[in-house]
């Protein structure tokens, strides 16, 4: 069922993100909107950090949802905004993407812009979780991963080699393993279980995909869990080249040397204060907490709310639980 017409939406498109083409995907998706009635407020950001400035102090009332044209940083910044808000209103989040990696969308299915824009039209609203994060005594909100260790060396080179596009990502990632990875000393608790060791990454993940990456292919944006890849340190180079290989199709956690877990309350205490990979952000260090907030944003989405089951994973077992 359409949106009734004059409804209105506040538009947020960031021009820089991906590979700057905000703007011409809101001309492409214009006028869906236009035929559906439904009135557009655009807002151009003009700085990192708008986003976010919007998102946390715009006057709410009157709108029937906010529409994000950008990427990963981009809903970064507008979750963290809305989170932060003073009256605590929140509204529905519509994402087009147009940004590199775009991790929520892919786990949507909905990379086409114009099937985006076909699901906000089509109002299917979804709750989907959001992770909150306590590192170097602030909060931080995620919708994507806080990655650790090698996750995180890994973002802080591709955000110098951004003019390589989307395949940044990978081309570093391989890199580094060529070159060998670090082994870092952590104690890492999962709902009070405690695995303390030399770790090559932790990564948390609410959505499946990281990028193009299925990183968490069991993940659900709505189960109330997050799911944890642990490597610990010790593996070949050749042993994490086949994983890095397998990593695409989600059959890396396949191997035994991926351990992979579920969880909705986390901490990690390192040797040192590493820094965090949080949704593509380099924000935060360890140690940190973290802490699940169950079905707390609302989304546009193809699909509409249904219940499911999931399995609840422990290593290497698992059984199946309805979601609701
Ligand atoms: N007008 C602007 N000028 C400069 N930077 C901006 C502007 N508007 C937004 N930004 C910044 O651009 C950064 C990148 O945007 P975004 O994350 O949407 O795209 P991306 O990094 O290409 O995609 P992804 O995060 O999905 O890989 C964001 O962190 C945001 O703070």
């Amino acid at each position: 069922m359409n949106l009734s017409p004059n409804k209105n939406f506040c538009l947020i498109v960031n021009p820089h993100g991906g590979r700057k083409k905000g703007l011409h995907l809101l001309s492409e998706i214009q006028p869906i909107f236009d035929t559906a009635g439904i009135k557009l407020e655009v807002i151009v950001t003009e700085f990192a950090g708008h986003a976010r400035e919007i998102a946390k102090q715009k006057d709410l009332v009157g709108y029937d949802g906010m529409i994000v044209i950008g990427g990963d940083g981009t809903m970064h910044e507008i979750l963290n905004g809305l989170f932060t808000r003073e009256d605590q209103q929140t509204i529905p989040i519509g994402l087009i993407p147009g940004g590199s990696g775009n991790s929520l969308i892919v786990d949507l299915e909905l990379t086409d812009p114009v099937d985006a824009a076909k699901a906000i039209v089509d109002e299917h609203i979804r709750k989907f979780d959001v992770v909150e994060i306590t590192t170097n005594g602030r909060t931080v909100y995620s919708f994507n991963i806080i990655g650790w260790g090698l996750v995180t060396d890994v973002g802080i080179r591709a955000e110098k080699w951004r003019w390589l596009g989307p395949a940044r990502y990978t081309i570093v990632s391989l890199l580094k393993v060529l070159r060998g990875t670090q082994a870092r000393s952590a104690q890492l608790i999962l709902d009070g279980k405690e695995i303390a060791d030399e770790f090559t990454f932790v990564m948390v993940c609410n959505t499946r995909y990281t990028g193009a990456m299925k990183i968490a292919p069991q993940a659900k944006l709505d189960d109330g869990l997050l799911d944890v890849i642990v490597l610990r340190h010790g593996a070949s180079r050749l042993k994490l080249l086949s994983l890095f290989n397998r990593i695409y199709d989600g059959t890396h956690v396949e191997d035994p040397v991926v351990e992979y877990y579920t969880a909705s309350q986390i901490s990690l205490t390192s040797n040192q204060a590493d820094p965090l990979n949080i949704d593509g952000e380099l924000t935060g260090t360890t140690p940190f907490d973290i802490e699940v907030r169950p079905r707390a944003i609302e989304m546009f989405d193809r699909r509409k709310e249904k219940c499911q089951n999931r399995l609840v994973i422990s290593g290497k077992g698992g059984q199946s639980v309805p979601l609701c």
